[in-house]
C-alpha cells in the first residue's frame, strides 16, 4: 500500500504517479498547481491518523477545524443537515441495492483485498495572492483597508472514504465543489494540506489532459515526455510510441510542434498517451470531452477496455447519465465536503434535488 501525503508524494506535473515503492521520502512538495496558488503553510505536515485520533485541519487563523461527520456509506440517505430533502419534492424511486455498471470486469474482484484507495481526513487549501507580484504600495493599501493579501480557498475539507477493488466511483458536484482538486490529489499532483491518501497500485490519470506537455516539442517528443511523466521508462514509452501515435490519428502532425495543434488535437494526443499506460487505478476527469464526435466514440470504447481490467476507476462528470452508466458507486461533494456516498442513482437524485433544477439541466452534456 502506498500513501500520498505532503511529505512523501512523487510530484509530477504530468498528472499521475506510480505507486510508491519508489517514492522518495525526501522529495519535497512543489507548488501545487499552475498559477499563483500554492498549498498552505501546513502542506509539509503529514497528518497521519494516529491511534484513532483523526487528524484535524487548521483554518486560516491556525484554529483547529472541527472534524466533519463521517462519510456516508453506500445507499445511505444524505446527512440530516444536508440541504437535500425538499418536502414538496417527490421521493425518487429506490435505487437498486447494488448497481451494475455496464462494463464487465475481466478479472474477478478479491473480496478480501484492502481498499484500492483510502482517503483519510483529506483537506486541501489553496492560497492565492491577489496580485501576481505584490508591491509595497498594494500591501499598504490592503493593510489600510484591513484586507488580507492572501486569499485561502478550502477546496476540500476533511474528506474520508475508501474505494474497494472493482469500484467505479462517480464523483458529482456543482462547479467549484472540489472534484478536480480531489482528482489532482489522487493523481499526486497536489499534496494534501492535511490528511492522507493511500493508493494500492499504479495510477494513471486522464485529467488535466496534456499537463506536462511542451508546446515547442513535436507530438512524438511529447509522447515521450507524457509517458515519462506518467512514470514509464524511456524504453517502455518507446515500445508504445507507435501505438499511441496511431491511436491519436494525427498523421504528419506528430512531427510538428504541439503549439501548431488545435486544442482538440492536443487533447487527442494527451488522451492517447494516458490510455496506453495500463494503470491499476484510472482517474478520468471529463476526458470524454476530448476530440470530435468520432474520436469520442473511439475514446469511450478504449475507456471501456481499460475499465474492465482496472482495479478501480474514478470518473468526474457533470453528466449524471455517464456516471450512472459507467459507475457502480458515487460520491457527491459540495463546497469541499462529502455530502453523500451511495449508488449513482441515489447520489444523482439527491444532488439533482439539491440543485432544484431537475434532470433536464444535464441534457446538454448527456447528448
Ligand atoms: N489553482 C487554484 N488556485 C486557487 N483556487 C483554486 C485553484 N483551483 C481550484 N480552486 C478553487 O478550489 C475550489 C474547488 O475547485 P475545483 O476545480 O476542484 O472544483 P470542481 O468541482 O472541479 O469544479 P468544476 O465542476 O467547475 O470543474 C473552487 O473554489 C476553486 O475556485
Amino acid at each position: 500500500m502506498s500513501s500520498l501525503s505532503a511529505s512523501d508524494m512523487d510530484l509530477t506535473q504530468g498528472g499521475s504517479r506510480r505507486s510508491d515503492e519508489n517514492a522518495h521520502p525526501e522529495v519535497q512538495p512543489a507548488a501545487a498547481d499552475q498559477g499563483d496558488a500554492v498549498p498552505t503553510d501546513t502542506e509539509a505536515i503529514d497528518a497521519k491518523v494516529v491511534d484513532d485520533q483523526p487528524a484535524q485541519g487548521t483554518d486560516a487563523e491556525g484554529q483547529a477545524v472541527a472534524a466533519q461527520p463521517a462519510a456516508a456509506q453506500p445507499g445511505d440517505e444524505p446527512p440530516a443537515d444536508a440541504p437535500v430533502a425538499d418536502a414538496e419534492t417527490p421521493e425518487p424511486a429506490p435505487a437498486p441495492a447494488v448497481a451494475q455498471p455496464r462494463i464487465e470486469r475481466k478479472y474477478p474482484v478479491d473480496p478480501d483485498a484492502p481498499p484500492a484507495v483510502s482517503v483519510q481526513d483529506l483537506s486541501i487549501t489553496y492560497r492565492t495572492t491577489f496580485e501576481k507580484i505584490p508591491t509595497i504600495k498594494s500591501a499598504i493599501v490592503r493593510l489600510g483597508r484591513g484586507e488580507r493579501a492572501v486569499r485561502e480557498v478550502h477546496a476540500l475539507q476533511n474528506l474520508s472514504f475508501d474505494v474497494m477493488e472493482g469500484t467505479a466511483l462517480g464523483i458529482i458536484g456543482a462547479n467549484g465543489a472540489g472534484k478536480s482538486t480531489l482528482m489532482r490529489a489522487l493523481a499526486g499532483v497536489l499534496p494534501p494540506t492535511s490528511g492522507r491518501i493511500e493508493v494500492r497500485g499504479e495510477i494513471s490519470s486522464l485529467l488535466s489532459l496534456g499537463v506536462g506537455f511542451n508546446g515547442a516539442l513535436s507530438g512524438r517528443e511529447n509522447v515521450m515526455l507524457g509517458g515519462l511523466a506518467q512514470g514509464l521508462t524511456r524504453a517502455q514509452v518507446a515500445e508504445r510510441a507507435e501505438e499511441i501515435a496511431e491511436f491519436a490519428e494525427l498523421g504528419d502532425f506528430m512531427d510538428l510542434p504541439l503549439r501548431t495543434y488545435s486544442a482538440g488535437m492536443a487533447q487527442r494526443l494527451a488522451f492517447a498517451v494516458s490510455v496506453h499506460m495500463e494503470p491499476d487505478i484510472l482517474l478520468i476527469d471529463e476526458a470524454l470531452s476530448a476530440g470530435d464526435a468520432r474520436f469520442k466514440n473511439k475514446a469511450a470504447a478504449k475507456m471501456d477496455e481499460l475499465m474492465s481490467s482496472a482495479r478501480a476507476m474514478f470518473l468526474v462528470s457533470h453528466s449524471l447519465a455517464s456516471i450512472r452508466e459507467l459507475c457502480n458507486e458515487a460520491i457527491w461533494i459540495h463546497e469541499g465536503r462529502l455530502m453523500m456516498r451511495g449508488t449513482p442513482q441515489a447520489c444523482g437524485d439527491a444532488y439533482t434535488r439539491f440543485l432544484e433544477v431537475g434532470e433536464n439541466a444535464f441534457t446538454l452534456e448527456d447528448l
